[in-house]
């Protein structure tokens, strides 16, 4: 049975100057769950993120439900853990002050009991003699230091939802695995569910309960992590999955890749959007657009599921371009 939703984001559309670039996506966030958000550039998952957070850009106009709407208790029962550390933290205040002011700000707590769950939280994110380094500003931290004293800011307050926005794309693979672990062990700790949006696949496996693969402000396939990367259904699934550098073996002449790009937006094909790029596109696929449908334990928005070989790869092998 589906665990009762934290969260339910119904219908949402955002559209810019009338141009929707995120068209009618509906899913839910359950308890303590990590749900990945994944699609290449310009799928919409950042606006998705954002609209949970009550933080689009200026000028997006929006329709659809999110229910609970949190965007009023951003901070404390939604946070957003921020790409760039650096920028996230205030030079001129003492590491533990500015955790301390979060506390304050939505807690009605007293200065002292702030200041103990300032130090916990750091505590927590194993900055080694935390009531100490609580009172040392940014610039005295290390980079991987200021990450988890970033990721005990979002999680001071123990939020339901954690929302991390590509939180590793600046990072080579080790620090990249650790911040993950860290995430995910302090998204245990507070008990929160875990919104995790990135364009590299390689951060779902065995860091995500659940993905929601986007294409084109659309859902293309939503179900458990570990399934839908071991057996897509979806054809964009798939070739995302074929287009990972670890198939590139050297001296292959032919390799799998996603060709094209995705449309921009306002100039979705009729049909399919992933049609034109699509290894097995035939008739309906031209001229309908699919609605999101539940096959084999996930949700799939695809004409011809059951055509897709398994495994993939072969479908999508290109010519090696020349070095
Ligand atoms: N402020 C804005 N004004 C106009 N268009 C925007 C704005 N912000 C985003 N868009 C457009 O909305 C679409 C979805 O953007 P979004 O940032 O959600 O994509 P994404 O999947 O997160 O991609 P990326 O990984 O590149 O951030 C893109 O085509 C983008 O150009």
């Amino acid at each position: 049975m589906e665990s009762e939703a934290l969260l339910s984001v119904r219908e949402l559309r955002i559209a810019f100057g009338g141009v929707e670039v995120v068209r009618g996506l509906s899913f839910d966030i359950r308890p303590r769950e990590v749900l990945a958000i994944v699609g290449e550039s310009g799928a919409g998952k950042s606006l998705t993120a954002r609209a949970l957070l009550g933080m689009l850009p200026r000028g997006a106009t929006t329709s659809g439900t999110i229910s609970p709407d949190l965007s009023a208790h951003r901070g404390r029962r939604i946070s957003l853990v921020p790409q760039d550390a650096l920028s996230a933290l205030s030079p001129v205040h003492p590491v533990g002050d500015q955790l301390a002011a979060a506390v304050r700000s939505v807690a009605g707590v007293s200065r002292k009991e702030a200041r103990a769950r300032a130090v916990a939280a750091l505590d927590r994110v194993g900055i080694p003699d935390a009531a100490r380094r609580a009172r040392a500003y940014p610039h005295e931290y290390s980079g991987g230091m200021r990450q988890r004293a970033v990721i005990a800011m979002a999680t001071v307050n123990e939020p339901e939802i954690l929302v991390a926005d590509e939180p590793t794309t600046a990072l080579d693979e080790e620090h990249r695995d650790q911040v993950l672990r860290l995430l995910a062990e302090q998204r245990e700790a507070v008990g929160a569910a875990l919104v995790l949006v990135t364009h590299d696949m390689d951060v779902v496996r065995g860091h995500a309960d659940r993905v929601l693969v986007m294409y084109a402000g659309r859902v293309t396939e939503l179900g458990p992590g570990d399934e839908v990367l071991d057996r897509p259904r979806a054809p964009y699934t798939a070739g995302l999955l074929a287009s990972l550098p670890r198939n590139a073996i050297p001296g292959r002449r032919r390799l799998p890749a996603l060709r094209g790009t995705p449309p921009a937006p306002g100039t979705l094909p009729p049909g399919c959007a992933f049609a034109p790029r699509c290894p097995l596109a035939a008739g309906l696929c031209h001229t309908a657009e699919p609605e999101p449908r539940q096959t084999a334990g996930r949700l799939v928005a695809c004409h011809r599921p059951e055509e897709l070989p398994h495994p993939a790869a072969d479908l999508f092998l290109q010519e090696r371009r020349p070095a």
